[in-house]
């Protein structure tokens, strides 16, 4: 199985690209992973409201989802799940031979509802809002750690 990790826009922090390139690397140790990042869309016409921009973004989103995927969504307001059950979700994909899972996160906007409904799945990473590139160093420590879940490696102590 293999993972895509689709996004919206560059990771502009250093401390948060660093943290990214780290889980990511780590996670690229049990299978391959892709990162797609696309363009932010610019707020600066008088066209350009939030909901343009959250429409153009996700549409671009959209025609990126490898074929075949089974699709999650990152939103604030999807199904919270343990790190232990995250990991027997993504195993449970292994098994049944998923040829790839594509994990989605918004842009500054968010996600459409048209997406959210495109989505097999929303996932939720806490209840409180977090920039798009701290969701998605979240996310990349998140996958890294369901690994070592699944391998039965001592990084998740409990
Ligand atoms: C700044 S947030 C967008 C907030 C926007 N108001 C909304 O309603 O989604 C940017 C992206 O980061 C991700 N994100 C932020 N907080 C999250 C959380 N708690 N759980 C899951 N994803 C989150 C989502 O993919 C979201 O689309």
């Amino acid at each position: 199985m293999k993972l895509t990790i689709l996004c919206v826009g560059k990771l502009s922090l250093p401390f948060l690209k660093e943290g990214r390139d780290e889980y990511r690397q780590r996670l690229k140790r049990y299978l391959p992973v892709d990162e797609i990042e696309l363009k932010e869309e610019k707020r600066g016409g008088k066209k350009a409201t939030a909901d343009f921009v959250r429409n153009h973004e996700a549409e671009a989103l959209t025609a990126r989802i490898p074929a075949g995927s089974y699709v999650i969504g990152l939103d604030e307001k999807g199904r919270r799940l343990s790190s232990e059950k995250l990991a027997a979700n993504l195993e449970r994909h292994m098994n049944q031979g998923t040829a790839n899972v594509c994990l989605i996160i918004g842009g500054a906007y968010g996600l459409t509802e048209a997406l959210r409904q495109r989505c097999d799945s929303l996932l939720s990473l806490s209840d409180m809002t977090m920039t798009h590139q701290m969701a998605r160093m979240f996310l990349y420590e998140q996958l890294y750690r369901a690994m070592t879940i699944i391998r039965r490696e001592p990084y998740h102590n409990s």
